[in-house]
């Protein structure tokens, strides 16, 4: 494998997440017990020593069952979350789709947060001026476009999200569940956009509990099982793998 091909390069990530298990009725009993070193905490390691590669133009998927540490991989692979061991290496533009909603400001209309997403991502006025026309018609917002997005359904934020990230022409795209949310026919269409985009080099990284989406999207992928990589290879063997393993 040509080193250069390399996209996106995680190497022994682990991720420990302190817990309190105590009943801390707000934030001043929180700061008295913090002060006092009242607290105690258990460490949760949501993933431990995960390493994978992702090529150039591969749409890779992540399986696993609610709280294997999907989320917490994409979070990691994105920055959004800083490893506690390990490394994660990225080239190129990358556009996360992590949270519903995220990188949008609920009391500004979708027109301000096609501008506001696009400079969280890096894109100047200009540039996200050429695209706007494009995100309004791919989300099929335009009768909405001036609302507050406050006042969206979980399905358009969905659209809006999917549509300005994919119009940056990230290098990398990551969409962790995010399409579940949309209507049949919208997610059809995201399917063909992100299939478009592969074919134009983009790199995917795809969360679904759809395992059909998986298969008929992915070419390779990774199983995670209670924060462990238990196995990787093409999509077909995988998703034959996850479906005799847990059903
Ligand atoms: N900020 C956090 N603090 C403490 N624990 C966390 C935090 N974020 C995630 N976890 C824990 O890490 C584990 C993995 O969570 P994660 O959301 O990554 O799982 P997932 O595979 O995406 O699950 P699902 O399919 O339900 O979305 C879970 O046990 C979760 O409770």
């Amino acid at each position: 494998m040509e080193t250069s091909n390399i996209i996106i390069d995680v190497q022994h990530v682990s991720m420990c997440f302190n817990m309190t298990t105590e009943k801390i009725s707000g934030l001043k009993e929180f700061l008295i017990k913090r002060l006092k070193n009242q607290i105690s905490y258990t460490e949760f390691w949501a993933l431990s020593d995960v390493s994978f590669r992702v090529n150039r133009g591969e749409l890779f998927g992540v399986l696993g069952l609610n709280g294997a540490g999907k989320s917490t991989l994409l979070k990691t692979v994105a920055g959004v979350l800083k490893p506690t061991k390990g490394s994660v290496n990225i080239s190129g533009r990358m556009a996360p789709l992590i949270e519903l909603g995220a990188g949008f400001d609920a009391e500004l209309t979708a027109r301000e947060n096609i501008y506001l997403n696009g400079a969280i991502l890096g894109y100047s006025k200009k540039e996200m001026n050429a695209r706007f026309a494009e995100i309004v018609e791919f989300s099929e917002l335009q009768d909405f476009i001036d609302v507050p997005v406050k006042n969206y359904s979980s399905g358009m934020y969905a659209r809006l999200g999917f549509a300005i990230a994919t119009s940056t022409r990230p290098d990398i795209l990551i969409v962790d569940e995010i399409l579940s949310v949309g209507d049949f026919k919208f997610q059809q269409k995201c399917e063909a956009k992100i299939s478009q985009m592969v074919q134009e080099g983009t790199s995917v990284l795809l969360v679904s509990h759809s395992i059909e989406q998986i298969r008929s999207l992915c070419s390779r992928g990774i199983i995670l099982e209670k924060g462990q990589l238990i196995k990787e290879g093409n999509i077909e063997e995988l998703c034959d793998f996850y479906y005799s393993k847990y059903s």
